[in-house]
């Protein structure tokens, strides 16, 4: 690999992770943890083979997390870290010799605990009664939700015995499996009355870590304390000299009134750990909570403190996760669906199987590429995973079992839907209908236009749009601001109350902001984060549709591809109609800017290197907030580089191009002028 293919990889690799904490803390990962961490490891291994591509901000330096607007922050008297992770038992040897070696040692005791799958909390107790309660956040602040805390039974307001003045304790803040289903049993039984009166349904809880993590944000303590949430505690975290040994503070934890289950263990060796972990795979499944592995901590106190910590997680500790669980189950038969844009997915349909608590029927097989990988033949019988709550995947075919002359997957020439025949790019995977106006092209369009993150119409289902459709109300999302009372009283089950319910979430779509608008259009690869870069920038959709595809693909995180792609609609004489009919019926196509100062006055920037002051993003934001855009390559066009540490090739071209370079400083002074 030369030094400019793996700049390029560290980069494709942070924004991606980046883009997938977002969507783990939203409680829809896009891929099962382990996937996860083999990126972020596959990162932290560039990063040391080339130090260079070290930057400050990276995902692998920094604790996957971020401090809040709703509660005030508070700095960490000691930064909530997070923990070195492995699912290979290689690893763990690894991990004990490398501590043996550093603190020259031949036997080191540790103490194992399971996983708890939840959200870390730090609670702070002055002469033992709680005064804070602070999640991780960031790593170095957190949101102060003490006002939450106080409602969770397991956590003691007032501490027994004898104990330090000031005590800081970490624990896991989690919701039982129990809570869990009752939760979502209360939100089941709220929805059908909500559905009754025709109002918005509440989503289901997405799983119980991300269930907890939403409920300690609430801002009204009484709806936290109805979530019935629970913490184990795990860690005294300030220095208590009467303390020596990481077991006698879990005995300690449990004296002062805290929760601590009693499967933790004291294990004089590695091999005994591994014993305890293959002891605890099935056994967890029994326990009250989700987790998810298990915590090696050393022992003895003193060497926590000769191993010190990492950037990201503590020496002294290791994260022991057990794979995603799996199943075998025969493929019954292969479904073929059509997504808006035309892209084709085939999802296989299963004998339904149990996996990880729920009944698996259908597992998706993203292309035909996939098929071919798998080998997949019909009557195979699959290997199913499932990791976190994601859609099941197939990881394998049993070879074993397949029958004598089975025949393998024939991938489908024609769309099921149309008929009309699918087309495959060279180099890409998916196959495509190409006829805009096969039927479920025209639905997914809109529903997409209707979403929530797009026009937000919730009063328009699946079902109405699909006869909306076969009645020829409806050709495309525009049409919906023509319909009237009249039409659709044409509709089947359609009252008066549901008629005037869509009419009324019609109209108010008319003031969704306009970052929301380019979204709804359904540019292809322009999403939600995509459309408020471009919103930013061009700040009417006429000036997006004359710009040129340099302008566009210049945009930080935004490059060719989506370029091409708003190109192409603009250029497109149907989708310039659907244009009209939006715009006639009064839709917001102007930024409406709030609090854009004008410091910068549209000067475009470039930022490279490391920095001290600000991390990329907030800089970027910043940039943004103060009138000025950002630009990810230099090129004439920019007006300043903020050139960090070790900033590279781009400080170079910048002063061979004569473009103003600034210090993090200067730069600092330029938006507080
Ligand atoms: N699937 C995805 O798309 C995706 C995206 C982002 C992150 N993730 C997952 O999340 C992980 C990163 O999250 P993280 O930084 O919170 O790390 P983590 O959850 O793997 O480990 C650190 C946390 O473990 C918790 N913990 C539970 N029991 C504990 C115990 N007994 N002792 C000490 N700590 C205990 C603590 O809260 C601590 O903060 C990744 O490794 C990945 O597996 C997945
Ligand atoms: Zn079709």
């Amino acid at each position: 690999m030369t030094f400019k293919e793996a700049e390029q990889r560290v980069e494709e690799l942070s924004n991606q992770i980046h883009d997938l904490d977002k969507k783990y803390r939203e409680g829809a990962p896009d891929i099962s943890d382990q996937e996860f961490d083999i990126m972020m490891n596959e990162l932290i291994q560039l990063e040391s083979d080339y130090p260079e591509l070290l930057k400050v901000t990276s995902p692998s330096q920094r604790v996957g997390g971020e401090v809040s607007q709703n509660f005030e922050n508070v700095a960490h008297a000691i930064p909530m870290l997070s923990l070195s992770n492995t699912y290979d038992k290689e690893d763990l040897t690894d991990f004990d010799d490398r501590i043996k070696k550093d603190i020259n040692l031949d036997q080191v005791e540790y103490v194992c605990e399971l996983k708890y799958d939840g959200v870390a909390l730090s609670l702070t107790y002055e002469n033992g009664i709680l005064v804070r309660a602070v999640t991780r956040g960031d790593g170095i602040k957190g949101d102060d939700i003490t006002k939450n805390a106080r409602t969770i039974k397991s956590i003691p307001l007032q501490l027994t015995g004898e104990f330090p003045d000031i005590l800081e304790v970490r624990g896991e803040v989690f919701m039982s499996k129990n809570s869990f289903e009752e939760n979502n049993l209360k939100i089941s039984v709220e929805n059908e009355i909500r559905r009754q009166k025709g109002n918005k349904e509440q989503p289901l809880l997405a799983n119980p870590r991300n269930a907890a993590a939403g409920a300690l944000k609430q801002l009204d303590p009484k709806k936290v304390a109805e979530k019935k949430l629970d913490m184990y505690a795990y860690q005294i975290a300030s220095d208590y000299e009467k303390i020596t040994s990481h077991y006698d503070g879990l005995l300690r934890l449990k004296a002062w009134g805290f929760n601590i289950p009693d499967t933790f263990e004291i294990n004089s060796d590695i091999d005994k750990v591994w014993d305890y972990i293959t002891s605890w795979d099935q056994k967890r499944k029994d326990l009250p909570l989700e987790t998810d592995g298990v915590v090696i901590k050393v022992n003895q106190m003193d060497l926590h403190k000769k191993l010190g910590n990492t950037a990201k997680s503590p020496r002294w500790a290791i994260a022991y996760k057990y794979k995603a669980e799996a199943a075998k189950t025969p493929l019954l038969s292969i479904t073929y669906q059509v997504g808006r844009t035309g892209a084709i997915t085939p999802v296989a349909n299963l004998e339904p199987v149990q996996l990880a608590g729920t009944t698996v029927r259908r597992a998706s097989l993203h292309n035909a590429n996939e098929i071919e990988r798998l080998d997949l033949h019909y009557n195979d019988v699959v290997y199913v995973e499932k990791g976190g709550e994601i859609i099941p995947k197939i990881t394998g075919v049993d070879k074993t079992s397949r029958r004598e002359g089975a025949t393998k997957v024939n991938y489908i020439e024609n769309c099921p839907a149309c008929n009309s025949t699918l087309e495959r790019k060279e180099g890409e995977a998916q196959h495509y209908c190409k006829n805009y106006e096969c039927p479920p092209q025209i639905k997914g369009r809109i529903q997409h236009f209707v979403s929530r993150k797009a026009m937000n119409i919730d009063s328009l289902g699946g079902e109405t749009i699909e006869q909306l459709i076969s009645i020829g109300l409806i050709k495309d999302a525009g049409d919906l601001y023509s319909l009237t009372e009249e039409k659709l009283s044409q509709l089947d089950r359609f009252k008066e109350k549901s008629i005037n319910k869509l009419l009324s979430g019609i109209e108010e779509s008319k003031n969704i902001p306009y970052e929301q608008v380019i979204f709804a259009l359904g540019i292809r690869s322009v999403g939600s984060t995509i459309s408020e870069k471009l919103a930013e920038v061009f700040t009417d959709i006429d000036k997006l549709a004359e710009a040129t595809e340099e302008e566009i693909a210049e945009l930080y995180d935004v490059g060719s591809t989506v370029a091409v792609e708003v190109k192409k609609f603009f250029n497109s004489d149907v989708q310039l109609e659907f244009l009209d009919k939006l715009k006639s019926a009064g839709l917001k196509f102007k930024l409406e800017k709030q609090e854009v100062k004008d410091t910068l006055e549209s000067k475009s920037f470039v930022c490279t290197g490391k920095f001290s002051i600000y991390s990329r993003n907030e800089m970027h934001a910043l940039i943004k907030q103060n009138g000025g855009s950002v630009k990810t390559s230099i090129s004439k066009n920019v007006d300043y580089l903020v050139a960090g540490e070790k900033a590279g090739s781009k400080l170079k071209k910048a002063t061979e191009l004569g473009i103003t370079v600034l210090t993090e400083e200067e730069f600092s002074e330029m938006i507080n002028n």
